[in-house]
C-alpha cells in the first residue's frame, strides 16, 4: 500500500499493512496494530520494558517538567499504554533521549543501521546539519486552512513536517526553542485527536492524528525534547550552536540569492504566458518564492481585470492603489463598486462599473446591530434581500469581458461569476477571513482571547451562517443569469481561492496554517498626499498656532461610521478636546452622512481649539500631528501606525475590534472599549468574599489536618502539581508503585475509564490517591 497515494491512511483499519513513503519500509505486525489502546496481552508483553523506560522517565519529569507531567495526568492512556506503544502504526522511533533508554534493552541488530540511512533522509529533506538527530517520525495531518496529510518529524533540534500527497510540496521546520508549548485537544474531525503546538509569540499550529495513542506518543516525544533544549538554554550551550548556525544560514542566503540572480535558462519553467493557455488540465503550480513569482509569471498579454467590492471608502481605497500598480504595469484595471465612489475612481484614470446598494445604509444597520449578531441577521434579512438581487444582477454584468476577477468576499457573487466566466478568480480583503487559529474572524473578536479552537470555529460559524443566509437567492441567480447549477460550500470549496490581505504582516502576521495561495501583501496604499496636494490655508494656520501654543494636536475622526445621534458623538469628542487641552481636527463624517435624514438637527458648536475637516489624505495629515483618535479601520489604522503616532481606537463595529486589538497587542496605542458601569454597580465583592470565605471553610480545615501528614480525604481532587512528585527510580515507594502498576496491568485491571495513570491498589484505592499521599509525604519531609 502506497500511504502517498492514499488521502486518509487509518492505520486502525488495517490488520497487516506495510508502509511505504519515499523515506523508509516498515512493517507494522498484527499485534502492534491496535485501535482502541493495546490488548491485555500486549501490555503483560510490553511490560517489564516500558515500565523500566518509565522508572527513568519518571526521574526526568521529576526533576524537570510540570507541564509534562500535567499532561499524563489527563492522557486518553495510561503512562504504561504511552511508553509501549512505541513501534505502533503511523508511528516510528529512531532514537530516544537518554532518559528514556531502558537499562539492559537488548541491542537490536539493524536497527542503528536504519535510523542512520531515516536521519540522513530527514535532514536531506530539510537541509538540516549532520548534528541534527531524528528521534521519532509520525503520520498525521497539519491543519491548515484545510487539513494536509504528511509526516511529522521530531529531532533534538527542531519539529518539523513533511506534506506526502502529490501536487502539495509544504515543508515546515520549527525550532524547538521557538516551541512554547503542547497540549492535545479533540480533533476538527470525527474519530481523530488533535495536537496544538504553541509557538512563541502565541501563535498556535495544529495536526490531527488518526489514534490518540499516536498522538499521545508524539506529544510527549515532543514534550521530552523541549524540556531538553531548555536545558541546553539554560546551559549556554545553545547560543554557542545558534551562533555558528546564524552563520552558516546568512552563507546559505547568499548563495540562493546569487543562484537566482545568476540567469539559468534551463531551470526556467514553461509557464503560461496568457489567460487562456493556463487554462490546461495541469496539476496547478504554486510558488513560494515571491521574488521568483513576479519575475517568472509576468503574462505577455496585457489582462482585462475587475476589481470588486462593496462598502466604504476603506474597501475602494485599496483597489485604486491596486490599479495604479496595474495600469503601470500594462494592464487595463476597472473597479465595480457603488456609484458614490465614481468620480473619486475616474479621478485616478481607472475605469468604472456600478454596482447596486447604498453604502451608508450598510453602515447603518452594521453599526447600529452589531455584525452577525441575532438582530442583524433579522434587520438584514427583512431590509437586503432586494439589495442583493440587484447586487448580484448588476455585478454580473460589471464583470462582463473580464480575464481576471478580484474580489472582496463581503460582495458575495465572485466565485459564481468567475465560474461562469471560466476566469481566474482571486480573493482580496482588508480583514481576516480565512480559517485560522491565529486570530478570530475579524467580526466575532471577543473580549478576551478565548485560543485557538474559538479562533478557528468562529470562522466556521461565520462561512456556514453567511453562505445559508444567502444561499436560496444565490443558487436562484446562478441558474437564472448565470446559466449555473446549484452550489454548496462543499462545491464551492471557497479556502481553496488565492488571496491577497492588504494589510502589512507586521500588523497580523501571517499565522503558519495559512496555506500558500493565502498572502499577506502589505498595505495598499494609495497617497492622495504627495506634492501635488495643497493643504487648506487656514488648517496650516490652525497646525502652526497649535505649534506656536506648545499644544498637542490630536486628530479625531471616525471614517465612514453612522451613528444613530451625531450630535451626542459630536459633544463627547469637544469635551474630551478641552478636559484634555489639546488641539484637534476633527473630521466629523458621521453627521454628514446624516444630513439628509435629519436635515432640522442643530448642530453642536465648535470651540476654537477644534478645526473641522471634510477629507485630508491622511498620508500627508497624520505627518503632522502627535496622536491619531480614529475608528479601527483598516486603512486608517494602516494610515497612523505608518505615520508612527500613538493610536486611539474607539471601534464600532466590525473589523474595527479586531485592529483595536491588534495595536494594543503591538503596544503602539489602545482600544477604548465600550464601558458598561451597571455590570460594577450590580457587584458586591464584600458579600462575595465572606460567602467565599464560609463555602471554603471545611476545605481549608482540611489542608490544616493534612500538614500534619494525614490528609483526612483520600478523594480530594486531585491537582497538577501532584504528578510532579512521581519521585525516582532509587525511591523504594516508586519501585512499590511500579510493581503494583504491573501486576495491576497483568490482572488487566488498568483502569482506562478514569484515563491517565489512574489503577486500583489491593485495597481499592486508587492509584492517584497513593500518589497524592506520597505528594504530600515529600513536602512535608521535604
Ligand atoms: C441578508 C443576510 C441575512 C445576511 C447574511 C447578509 C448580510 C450582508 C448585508 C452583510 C454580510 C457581510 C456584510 C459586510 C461585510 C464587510 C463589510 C466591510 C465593511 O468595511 C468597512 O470598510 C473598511 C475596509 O474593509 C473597514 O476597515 C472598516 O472598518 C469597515 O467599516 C463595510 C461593511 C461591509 C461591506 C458589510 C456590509 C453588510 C454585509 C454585506
Ligand atoms: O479624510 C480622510 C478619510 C479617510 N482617509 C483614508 O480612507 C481610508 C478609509 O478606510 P478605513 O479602512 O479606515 O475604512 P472606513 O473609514 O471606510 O470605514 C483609509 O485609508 C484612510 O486613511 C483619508 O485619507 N482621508
Amino acid at each position: 500500500m502506497d500511504i502517498e497515494d492514499s488521502q486518509i491512511v487509518d492505520f486502525a483499519d488495517t490488520c497487516k499493512i506495510r508502509v511505504i513513503d519515499n523515506d523508509e519500509t516498515f512493517a507494522i505486525d498484527e499485534s502492534d496494530q491496535n485501535a482502541s489502546g493495546p490488548s491485555l496481552q500486549n501490555l503483560v508483553k510490553a511490560g517489564a520494558y516500558p515500565l523500566q523506560r518509565a522508572a527513568g522517565f519518571a526521574g526526568y519529569l521529576n526533576r524537570h517538567s510540570k507541564r509534562m507531567s500535567t499532561l499524563l495526568a489527563t492522557e486518553s492512556m495510561g503512562y504504561v499504554e504511552k511508553v509501549s506503544g512505541m513501534w505502533k502504526g503511523g508511528k516510528k522511533h529512531y532514537d530516544e533521549p537518554e532518559g528514556l533508554i531502558a537499562d539492559g534493552e537488548p541491542h537490536v541488530e539493524g536497527n542503528d543501521e536504519q535510523a542512520a540511512i531515516s536521519g540522513d533522509r530527514f535532514r536531506d529533506h530539510f537541509a538540516l546539519p549532520e548534528t541534527e538527530k531524528l528521534q521519532a517520525a509520525y503520520f498525521g495531518y497539519l491543519h491548515r486552512v484545510l487539513p494536509l496529510y504528511g509526516k511529522i518529524y521530531i529531532s533534538d533540534r527542531s519539529f518539523c513536517f513533511r506534506s506526502l500527497l502529490p501536487g502539495t510540496r509544504t515543508k515546515l521546520i520549527l525550532p524547538l526553542k521557538d516551541i512554547e508549548n503542547v497540549d492535545k485537544e479533540k480533533g476538527f474531525r470525527f474519530g481523530y485527536s488533535g495536537l496544538v503546538v504553541v509557538i512563541r509569540g502565541h501563535e498556535e499550529i495544529f495536526f490531527e492524528f488518526s489514534q490518540p495513542d499516536i498522538r499521545d506518543d508524539c506529544a510527549i516525544t515532543l514534550l521530552q525534547n523541549l524540556e531538553g533544549m531548555k536545558f541546553l538554554q539554560e546551559s549556554g550551550l545553545l547560543s554557542m550552536e545558534e551562533k555558528e548556525s546564524a552563520q552558516n544560514a546568512s552563507a546559505e542566503h547568499k548563495a540562493l540569492q546569487k543562484a537566482r540572480l545568476e540567469e539559468n535558462p534551463s531551470h526556467e519553467l514553461k509557464l503560461p504566458q496568457s489567460a487562456e493557455e493556463s487554462k490546461s488540465e495541469a496539476p496547478p503550480i504554486m510558488f513560494d518564492d515571491p521574488r521568483a513569482s513576479i519575475l517568472n509569471f509576468k503574462p505577455t498579454e496585457s489582462l482585462r481585470i475587475t476589481c470588486l467590492t462593496i462598502g466604504s471608502r476603506g474597501d475602494v481605497q485599496p483597489y485604486i492603489a491596486l490599479c495604479k500598480g496595474l495600469m503601470a504595469e500594462g494592464h487595463k484595471p476597472k473597479i465595480a463598486t457603488h456609484i458614490e465612489f465614481k468620480d473619486w475612481v475616474e479621478s485616478h484614470g481607472i475605469a468604472f462599473e456600478p454596482v447596486a446598494g447604498d453604502p451608508a445604509e450598510l453602515m447603518r444597520i452594521c453599526v447600529e446591530y452589531g455584525m452577525f449578531t441575532y438582530s442583524f441577521l433579522r434587520e438584514a434579512s427583512s431590509k437586503f434581500r432586494g439589495w442583493i438581487d440587484g447586487l448580484l444582477s448588476t455585478s454580473w454584468k460589471a464583470c462582463q469581458g473580464s480575464d481576471v476577477l478580484i474580489e472582496s468576499p463581503s460582495a458575495m457573487a465572485g466565485i459564481h461569476i468567475a465560474e461562469a466566466l471560466e476566469i481566474p478568480y482571486f480573493r482580496a480583503f482588508t480583514m481576516p477571513w480565512t480559517r485560522t487559529r491565529a486570530y478570530p474572524h475579524a467580526f466575532a473578536v471577543p473580549e478576551y482571547k478565548l485560543g485557538g479552537s474559538y479562533n478557528y470555529m468562529t470562522y466556521v460559524m461565520f462561512d456556514n451562517v453567511f453562505w445559508k443566509s444567502i444561499a436560496g437567492q444565490v443558487n436562484r441567480w446562478r441558474k437564472n443569469e448565470l446559466g449555473l447549477q446549484s452550489t454548496s460550500l462543499e462545491k464551492m470549496q471557497p479556502n481553496k481561492v488565492p488571496f491577497l490581505y492588504n494589510f502589512s504582516p507586521s500588523v497580523v502576521p501571517p499565522p503558519l496554517d495559512f496555506s500558500d495561495w493565502i498572502r499577506v501583501t502589505g498595505y495598499w496604499f494609495l497617497d492622495e498626499g504627495g506634492q501635488d496636494f495643497q493643504p487648506d490655508k487656514d488648517l496650516m494656520d490652525f497646525i502652526a498656532k497649535a505649534r506656536s501654543d506648545g499644544k498637542k494636536l490630536v486628530y479625531i475622526g471616525f471614517g465612514s461610521i453612522v451613528v444613530q445621534d451625531s450630535a451626542a458623538l459630536t459633544r463627547t469628542v469637544v469635551d474630551s478636546v478641552v478636559k484634555a487641552d489639546v488641539r484637534c481636527i476633527l473630521s466629523k463624517g458621521w453627521s454628514d452622512r446624516l444630513e439628509k435624514k435629519d436635515a432640522n438637527k442643530i448642530e453642536v458648536k465648535l470651540p476654537v481649539e477644534i478645526y473641522p475637516i471634510k477629507q485630508v489624505p491622511h498620508d500627508w495629515l497624520f505627518s503632522q500631528i502627535d496622536a491619531a483618535v480614529h475608528h479601527g479601520g483598516a486603512g486608517t489604522t494602516g494610515a497612523s501606525l505608518r505615520a508612527g503616532i500613538p493610536t486611539i481606537i474607539r471601534p464600532f463595529f466590525g473589523d474595527q475590534y479586531f485592529f483595536g486589538s491588534r495595536v494594543e497587542d503591538m503596544g503602539v496605542g489602545i482600544a477604548v472599549k465600550k464601558i458598561n458601569p451597571e455590570y460594577w454597580a450590580q457587584e458586591n465583592g464584600v458579600n462575595t468574599a465572606i460567602q467565599s470565605i464560609y463555602r471554603d471553610m471545611e476545605y481549608a480545615k482540611s489542608l490544616i489536618k493534612s500538614r500534619k501528614g494525614k490528609p483526612s480525604d483520600d478523594n480530594i481532587e486531585d491537582s497538577e502539581e501532584s504528578w510532579t512528585f512521581i519521585g525516582d527510580e532509587n525511591d523504594p515507594e516508586l519501585v512499590k508503585r511500579i510493581h503494583n502498576w504491573d501486576s495491576v496491568a497483568q490482572l488487566g485491571t488498568l483502569n482506562r475509564k478514569n484515563e491517565g495513570l489512574a489503577g486500583s491498589d489491593e485495597s481499592g484505592n486508587s492509584i492517584e490517591s497513593r500518589f497524592n499521599q506520597k505528594a504530600s509525604l515529600q513536602a512535608d519531609t521535604g
